[in-house]
């Protein structure tokens, strides 16, 4: 049967006729007066390899009712938008919707921004940074009038310094703006230990720091597998160890990025599944920790600037609710003060 959506989005039969009322009617009425679930939208912007990964994640978890995707390329947006569309018969109900007009994203709960220049192969993040601050004056603005009480969640590299360039152009409360930071070095981390003492990476509680990015920093003290403190249970039962091959995962973890890009051209998937896990924690209210780029003045002796970088946050419906106390060694935190040194010397060059 020939079927069009009515301009309110109901379906019209032949002659008119409201079918979804005809059909649901004694339903609709029954489903108007019993409770639902709470309604959440999430906007992507920048409908690319990341935007995509993050968009396609989100659905299959079912975390929104709504997603909307922004990009700056009409016909390649609607062909994303239509082929996500076309699984609706596989995947959780929900309304799908893309324009280049940021008014789609009205009144979003967390909005996600991939899009701008990613890098070419041996280029640092921070090479970025120019053109996209200047993508960002045209983003942020608008997302944040559209939706004043959103979530801002950082995704576009440097995302640190990006991350600051966000709270400034939309006046946001810090705690509503995140960066996505080392949520992904942190598990490319937990992988390679993981990896190394043949346990489940769900196991390994460890925390990559500060720059997402050439100046991270492993917080090798406080590593656990299934809850044993690894360094000092080593230490204990006398087990040698080489602080060389703890350095050398770290550096696997810098280089991983790089890897990749010189493999495939870009990284997608790990970072879908982050930003999904990071939006899950947020829209949900799971008040889980997650190493993620916060405004770090005043923690760990960082006190130089306002500068954004990865520190574990405890994240939730309010956005960043707290930044936890994790016990650092003296060289961990002189290597995250490093890592801020680092980023703010960038920052200062800034003109927003
Ligand atoms: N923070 C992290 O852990 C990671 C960050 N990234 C970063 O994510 C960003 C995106 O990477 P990819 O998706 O691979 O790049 P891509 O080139 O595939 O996609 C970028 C998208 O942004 C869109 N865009 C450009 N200007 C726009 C505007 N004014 N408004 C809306 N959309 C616009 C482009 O049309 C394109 O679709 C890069 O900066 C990359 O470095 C990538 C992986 C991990
Ligand atoms: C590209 C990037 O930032 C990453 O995959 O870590």
């Amino acid at each position: 049967m020939a079927m069009h959506k009515s301009s309110s989005g109901s379906a019209l039969g032949p002659g008119g006729l409201d079918l979804t009322q005809a059909f649901f009617k004694s339903i609709m009425n029954a489903a108007a007066s019993s409770p639902t679930k709470r309604h959440n939208k999430i906007s992507v912007v920048g409908a690319g390899n990341v935007g995509m990964a993050i968009a396609q994640t989100i659905l299959t978890q079912d975390l929104t009712d709504e997603l909307v995707l922004v990009d700056a390329i009409p016909d390649k947006l609607r062909g994303e938008m239509l082929d996500l569309q076309h699984a609706a018969a596989f995947l959780p109900r929900t309304r799908i919707q893309a324009s280049t007009d940021y008014s789609v994203t009205l009144g979003s709960d967390l909005c996600i921004v991939t899009a701008g220049a990613r890098q070419i192969n041996g280029e640092s993040r921070l090479n970025l940074l120019q053109r996209n601050v200047t993508l960002f004056q045209k983003i942020i603005p608008p997302l944040a009038r559209y939706s004043p009480d959103t979530i801002l969640l950082i995704v576009s590299n440097p995302v640190d310094v990006l991350t600051y360039v966000a709270w400034k152009l939309s006046g946001f409360p810090s705690n509503r703006v995140i960066g996505s930071g080392t949520n992904l070095d942190s598990s490319r981390f937990r992988f390679l230990i993981a990896d190394h003492l043949d346990v489940n990476a769900q196991d390994v509680q460890a925390f990559i720091v500060g720059e997402h990015g050439d100046s991270s920093v492993a917080l090798w003290s406080s590593i656990s597998v299934g809850g044993v403190p690894v360094l000092s249970f080593l230490e204990k039962q006398e087990i040698a160890y080489e602080k060389e091959m703890l350095e050398n995962i770290h550096k696997e973890v810098i280089q991983g990025a790089y890897e990749v890009i010189n493999l495939k051209g870009y990284t997608s998937w790990a970072i879908g599944y982050s930003v999904a896990n990071l939006a899950r924690t947020i829209l949900r209210d799971q008040r889980r920790v997650h190493p993620v780029s916060v405004l770090a003045k005043g923690f760990y002796g960082i006190d130089d600037g306002e500068v954004f970088l990865s520190l574990p946050a405890q994240l939730g419906r309010g956005g960043v609710l707290g930044v936890t106390n994790v016990h650092l060694t003296e060289e961990e935190t002189q290597r995250l003060r490093d890592s801020a040194k680092t980023i703010l010397q960038v920052q200062n060059q800034l003109v927003i």
